[in-house]
């Protein structure tokens, strides 16, 4: 397999990012997709097809972003497209209940255990936001327990040490969220139950929750160490606070029950995102029925919204979850470890320190040869090097989130011939920046 090497294209897409600085905030809906840390202009795209993007240069890459994690079918999949369409046909959006609400919810609630019920929302900042003030009212405690470098969306109570975007702009906290909101909210080194056990010490009374990432995603890809979560299950329940999984990257991703299938942990509430809308906007929060009926109209727990389980995203993400069988999930696994055991052999063939982190398919090169296990050693990636790293992928015609904080998504319809290129692209990227 020939690795083509072509600077990539970018006039097109320049003057249309230029323009949109005048109308939007840095020119995008969103800061991760400026391209800031990487000093490039990013990517106008005007279509996108399996496991390819194609932008309005007229550049093609194999895609790995997937969207920052929904794609798990690729791009525009013809059943799935077909779904929305079927749908749009009959109305967009109600504001009143649908029979596809109650599908997806089933679907939801009977692929994962721990989840009884489940609230649809629009976003993955809605369902985790929506979670702490659940855990909060039936806790009646203000403070929770987040991980340093994790992720949970933009609300006030969780953008403290964040990982993503906040950690990709070198951001410690945001300007905007009050002291007093921030005091309520402990961080504390993912994988490291004595800081957890300690802050329970001093404040576990007073925790309403933790929440955790149990595959964390958003200081690239770090796995729960043996017990971590078990650990976390255990303190939560011996204090009487709720464990918070946000599956909003995981759900539906790493397995058929998610990462508390494939860990065996239930925790007391899950958030989703991602996966469950299809490429539509969704978020969900679910678990134990006593706690999501504190949830208005059954309880008192304030949380509503005008699209909340719109019809085309319900379309989009029920047929989603219909085609994600087990044997979806193998394959993924198969892949991926494929392309993680390529990745490995090319850092060890250049002699270069490089881990690569993997849970599923959720696959993240990190430049230091030292154990990724938090954020601190996360940070410890030669920030540089992933840079050089990032614009040499694109001119080979790979693309990857635009940071050292996020993972790459391997999809399922990414074929043996897209990662096989990936390998050989990868290797003559890594050649070529280090010579
Ligand atoms: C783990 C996790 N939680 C929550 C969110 C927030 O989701 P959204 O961007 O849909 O608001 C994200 C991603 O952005 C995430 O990765
Ligand atoms: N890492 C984030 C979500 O998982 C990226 C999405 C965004 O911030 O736009």
């Amino acid at each position: 397999m020939t690795v083509t090497v072509q600077p990539r294209r970018d006039e097109q897409s320049r003057a249309v990012f230029e323009q949109s600085k005048q109308y939007i905030p840095g020119g995008v809906n969103s800061p991760v997709r400026a391209f800031k840390s990487v000093g490039l202009t990013p990517m106008v795209m005007e279509r996108g097809e399996g496991s390819r993007v194609f932008d309005i240069d007229g550049n093609s890459f194999i895609d790995y972003v997937g969207s920052w994690g929904p794609l798990i079918l690729g791009h525009a999949h013809p059943e799935v497209i077909e779904a929305i369409q079927r749908t749009a046909a009959k109305g967009t959006s109600f504001g009143a209940p649908t029979e596809l609400e109650l599908l997806m919810a089933k679907t939801v609630c009977e692929r994962v255990p721990s989840v009884d019920i489940v609230r649809m929302v629009n976003s993955g900042t809605e369902a985790t936001m929506s979670a702490i003030r659940l855990a909060r009212g039936v806790t009646k405690r203000s403070k929770i327990v987040k991980f340093e470098g994790s992720y949970h969306g933009h609300a006030d109570s969780l953008l403290i040490k964040a990982g993503s975007g906040v950690a990709t702009l070198g951001l410690p906290d945001s300007p905007g969220v009050p002291e007093s909101i921030a005091a309520n909210t402990i961080t504390v080194p993912y994988n490291d139950m004595e800081s957890v056990n300690l802050a329970f010490e001093k404040f576990g009374e007073e925790i309403a929750c933790i929440i955790v990432e149990p595959i964390a995603g958003n200081m690239g890809v770090v796995p729960p160490q043996p017990g971590f979560l078990e650990g976390l299950r255990e303190i939560t329940t011996k204090y009487g606070s709720l464990l918070i999984f946000d599956e909003v990257m995981t759900g539906f991703r790493v397995h058929y029950q998610c990462a508390q299938g494939r860990f065996g942990i239930s925790p007391d509430l899950t958030c989703f995102g991602k996966v469950i809308g299809g490429g539509l906007p969704v978020g969900a929060y679910g678990g134990r029925r006593d706690l999501m009926e504190q949830v208005a109209p059954v309880g008192p727990i304030y949380q509503a919204g005008t699209l909340s389980g719109n019809p085309l995203a319900m379309a989009a993400g029920y047929t989603t979850l219909s085609l994600l069988t087990p044997d979806v999930y193998d394959q993924l696994e198969t892949k991926s470890a494929r392309l993680q055991a390529g990745l490995e052999r090319n850092a060890k063939e250049l002699g270069l320190p490089i881990v690569i982190n993997r849970v599923g398919s959720m696959v993240c090169p990190f430049f230091t040869d030292q154990p990724v296990i938090n954020y601190d050693t996360a940070k410890q990636s030669d920030l540089n090097m992933f840079n050089r790293y990032f614009g040499a992928l694109l001119d080979r015609g790979i693309s990857v989130a635009p940071s050292q904080f996020e993972g790459m998504f391997v999809s399922a319809v990414h074929t043996d011939e897209d990662i096989d290129y990936t390998i050989e692209a990868q290797y003559d990227a890594l050649k070529a920046i280090v010579r």
